[in-house]
């Protein structure tokens, strides 16, 4: 059985066809996967925001979030974007089960910089738990919230979580985002890159042609492939059966590499 984690943008989520939880629930009976979904919101978290008349900052791609923003961020999270994800994958036929990062101590973090407030840094997953869910025949899905030994609570990146989930069940990782993948300009013509490296990603990000909310997907994605993540691809959501197009092996979306595995493909 192969892990494939599938971290679900909030960019993405309410025009994510149906086919796309129909998809995961197949990959589930297959017998050959266990998905796992990761989910971010940060839209949602903008609009709840805005409604209390709060604004935020994001330093790459990061919200520094104030113990007043946490809450609602939570109360997003792990209510309204996780349970409306649940819902979809039950509507699909799946047996899904929604659990946080906090639940069971499952995304393990410390503070990761003053400067973005309680934003945290993963340092471990329990994934025994995600392991029994599977065993079971569930799909977790996971909201990006970790927890550190003094019960403090953390907001994590959706992508950076579901990086950490990839690392330590050794699996698979799909990016389902609102982009067909990293976009760059030549020639005046915009292209979609079908495979990056290591390098070219950080020329990318040093140009500014990666920014905001790619920076957390392509950094994350890295520091997966240099730990036990077998591979990465940054897909659309929209475009229809792109999990199973890319549990087949087919080619779609960007696939980021590291510059030794190059020659390998
Ligand atoms: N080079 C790039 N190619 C594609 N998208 C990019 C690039 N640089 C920045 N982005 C932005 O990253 C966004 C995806 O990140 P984000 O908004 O956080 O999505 P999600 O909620 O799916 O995680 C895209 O919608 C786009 O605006
Ligand atoms: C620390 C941090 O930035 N957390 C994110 C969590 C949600 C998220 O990552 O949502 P997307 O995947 O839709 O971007 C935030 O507060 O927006």
């Amino acid at each position: 059985m192969n892990y494939l984690v599938i971290k679900c943008g909030g960019s993405i989520f309410d025009s994510l066809p149906n086919s796309f939880f129909e998809d995961i629930v197949k990959l589930s009976k297959s017998n050959k996967w266990n998905p796992v979904i990761v989910h971010g919101g940060g839209p949602l978290i903008n609009t709840l925001l805005e409604k209390f008349d709060i604004t935020s900052d994001f330093v790459d791609g990061l919200r520094v979030t104030t113990p007043e923003m946490l809450d609602l961020v939570e109360m997003v999270l792990s209510g309204s974007v996780n349970k409306k994800v649940v819902r979809q994958i039950i509507k699909a036929q799946g047996n899904a089960l929604g659990l946080s990062g906090v639940d069971g101590g499952l995304f393990n973090a410390r503070l990761k910089d003053k400067r973005l407030g309680l934003v945290g840094e993963i340092i471990s997953v329990n994934s025994g738990i995600i392991e029994t869910l599977c065993m079971q025949g569930y799909i977790p899905v996971i909201s990006p919230l970790a927890i550190d030994t003094n019960g403090q609570h953390y907001n994590i990146n959706g992508d950076i979580a579901a990086a950490a989930m990839a690392k330590s069940l050794r699996a698979k990782l799909c990016l389902i985002s609102d982009i067909p993948g990293i976009i760059v300009e030549k020639n005046n013509e915009k292209m979609i890159l079908n495979k990056v490296t290591k390098t070219e990603v950080q020329s990318l990000l040093d140009d500014g042609t990666i920014y905001g909310g790619m920076i957390p997907k392509v950094t994350a994605a890295l520091d997966g492939l240099m730990h036990q993540v077998s591979e990465v691809v940054i897909l659309n959501g929209n475009q229809e059966h792109c999990l199973l197009d890319f549990c087949q092996g087919k080619n779609i979306g960007t696939k980021l590499l590291l510059d030794e595995e190059v020659h390998h493909v």
